[in-house]
C-alpha cells in the first residue's frame, strides 16, 4: 500500500511528548569512567519537552521495516544512510574515534542517528551550559540540530551500532569547542534562543 503526503507529513511529525520514553538527566561533574551514567544523586531529570526547546527533536521507531523511517526520511529529505558499528572490535581506530566523539564539538548539518542495536549516550550543552546525557538505544531516533554542542560516547556494554542519516552528501566533520564564532553557532542561537530568565523567580 502507497503512503500519501498526507501520512507521510503525520508519520514524520515527532512523537507527542506524552507518549515518548526517553531517558534523559544533567551530569554530575565527575571525572570518572565517561561510560557511567553520571547521574545526579538524586536524579535530575531532563524532559522531552526541554530537549524540544534545544532543538534535540526524537522519535521511538519499531526497526528498519516501521514505515515511520521512510515517511520521516521523505519529510525531511535524509537522502543518503549508512550503517556504523562503534566497538572496540568493529570499528577501525577505535581508539582515536571514540576519543574524537567525546570532544565537545558541534557541525554544520543534523546529526541524526537510528540506534538499531545496542546503546550509548549523547551529551547535549543546556542553554546554561550543563551537560545533559541523553540514553539512546535500540529503536531510538534523535535529531541533534546544527550547531548544537554535543558529543558522543559508548556505555559500559561498549557497543552501538546505528544508522547514520543525511541530507545529501555526508559531511561528519567535527567542529570543536569553541566555535562560538561558526556560522551554524550563530544559527543555532537565533533558532532555539536561551529562554529569558529575568524575572524567572
Ligand atoms: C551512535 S553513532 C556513533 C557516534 C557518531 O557517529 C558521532 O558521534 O558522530
Ligand atoms: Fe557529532
Amino acid at each position: 500500500m502507497d503512503t500519501t503526503t498526507a501520512e507521510i507529513t503525520e508519520l514524520a511529525q515527532p512523537d507527542p511528548l506524552e507518549t515518548s520514553h526517553l531517558d534523559a538527566w544533567y551530569m554530575d561533574d565527575s571525572t570518572e569512567d565517561q561510560r557511567l551514567p553520571h547521574r545526579l544523586k538524586p536524579n535530575e531529570p531532563v524532559s522531552l519537552e526541554h530537549l524540544k526547546k534545544l532543538g534535540v527533536v526524537y522519535w521511538k521507531v519499531n526497526g528498519e521495516e516501521d514505515p515511520k523511517l521512510q515517511a520521516i526520511r521523505d519529510a525531511r529529505g535524509y537522502s543518503y544512510k549508512d550503517v556504523i558499528t562503534v566497538s572496540p572490535d568493529k570499528l577501525p581506530n577505535y581508539e582515536m574515534k571514540i576519543k574524537s566523539f567525546f570532544e565537545e564539538h558541534i557541525h554544520s548539518d543534523e546529526e541524526i542517528r537510528f540506534v538499531l542495536d545496542g546503546s550509548g549516550y549523547f551529551d547535549v550543552r543546556d542553554f546554561d551550559e550543563r551537560w545533559i546525557r541523553i540514553d539512546c538505544r535500540k529503536g531510538d531516533m534523535i535529531v541533534l540540530p546544527e550547531g548544537i554542542y554535543h558529543r558522543f560516547t559508548l556505555d559500559t556494554n561498549n557497543y552501538i551500532k546505528a544508522m547514520r542519516l543525511f541530507v545529501g552528501e555526508p559531511v561528519w566533520t567535527p567542529i570543536n569547542r569553541p566555535a562560538d564564532e561558526h556560522e551554524s553557532r550563530a544559527r543555532y542561537q537565533s533558532s532555539f534562543p536561551a529562554p529569558q530568565l529575568v524575572g524567572a523567580h
